[in-house]
């Protein structure tokens, strides 16, 4: 049977996106492996899973590169938003995801008519059980400097609810990738600290409510932009007083996207805006334990991104 789904990004984090009426239908697991290799017209960062949902309107499931699973992905949600609330013709809903039932909105557009959708990013938490990460039997890390990963980048480690690892880094720092391609690779394989792997993040403030952020996703490596690593960073950068809370404006390989940030004493509200862009309509059939990709239309949208990619990179440009 030929069914049918959608290459979709938020940011330049690019999935594939498949709706299914029945959750136990295939392996999840082998078929996002499988559709996100280089061989299946570029590949993606991951596979998104629309199914059924018994307490809301849908619930996505997220598969990484490697065909592990996530508890939450932000870029990826604004992609499920869209596909439902037009499916739907709604304005907002709730999606259940692995671990909460978060609203999702539609927004005015970022810019040149982008179609722009805003997720909630929750539960958050510091508490370093939750990541889960070990580190020298403490409860949380904040702010520190460790000096197996690095002599003089701090770390903050938060759960939003995947777990993110976020350095502040110098100009040079962000602009060579290799030390953090080394040591997101040692915590995303055996190693004593985080057993599940970490997707780690280097910060850097570019200006006034303006931060920049580059991730190297676990179960993906470098990707354009990660949504939960953006939302926490630019939480992080408000605890550390780097930016204020509000909104903050978060650049990144891919593009820009706009976190909201409000902390009701340790209470943390993150709302997370950006463009859900569709890419292109492709079919696959799966025949003796074969599966088969065709590409059949593309959609004009990543002509209008383009005028987001210009604007990022004129932005950028001045950090060179
Ligand atoms: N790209 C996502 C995060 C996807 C999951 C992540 N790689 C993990 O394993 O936690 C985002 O936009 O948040």
């Amino acid at each position: 049977m030929v069914e049918n789904l959608l290459k979709v990004h938020g940011s330049g984090n690019t999935f594939y996106l498949y709706e299914t009426a029945d959750e136990t239908a295939m392996d999840w697991f082998k078929f996002g492996e499988w559709l996100c290799r280089k061989s299946n017209d570029g590949g993606a960062d991951g596979l998104l899973l629309v199914a059924p949902s018994n307490v809301a309107t849908a619930k996505m499931r997220v598969i990484n590169a490697d065909g592990s699973e996530a508890s939450m992905c932000g870029n990826g949600l604004r992609c499920v938003a869209r596909y439902v609330l037009e499916r739907e013709n709604k304005t907002s809903c709730i999606i259940e995801t692995m671990k909460a039932n978060l609203l999702v909105t539609e927004e005015p557009s970022l810019m040149n008519e982008i179609p722009t959708y805003a997720v909630q990013i929750a539960p958050v938490s510091f508490e370093l059980a939750t990541l889960p990460m070990n580190y020298n039997a403490q409860h949380t890390l904040i702010d520190e400097c460790i000096p197996p990963f690095s002599m003089d980048i701090r770390f903050t480690a938060v759960s939003v609810p995947n777990p993110h690892l976020i350095g502040l880094v110098s100009k040079e720092e962000i602009l060579s990738a290799a030390h953090q391609q080394q040591l997101a690779s040692m915590l995303n394989g055996e190693n004593d600290y985080t057993p599940d792997g970490v997707n780690v993040s280097y910060m850097y403030p570019i200006g006034q409510q303006e931060i920049y952020v580059r991730t190297f996703e676990r179960g993906v490596g470098f990707t354009n932009a990660c949504g939960t690593a953006m939302t926490a960073s630019a939480l992080v950068a408000t605890l550390l007083h780097l930016v204020e809370e509000g909104t903050i404006t978060v650049f990144n390989p891919g593009g820009f996207v706009k976190c909201e940030v409000k902390n009701n004493n340790g209470e943390y509200h993150l709302r997370l805006i950006g463009n859900a862009t569709f890419i292109a309509h492709y079919s696959f059939e799966h025949v003796n334990d074969k599966w088969t990709l065709n590409k059949d239309r593309e959609t004009n949208e990543q002509h209008a991104y383009q005028a987001l990619i210009d604007f990022t990179a004129s932005k950028l440009s001045a950090l060179a």
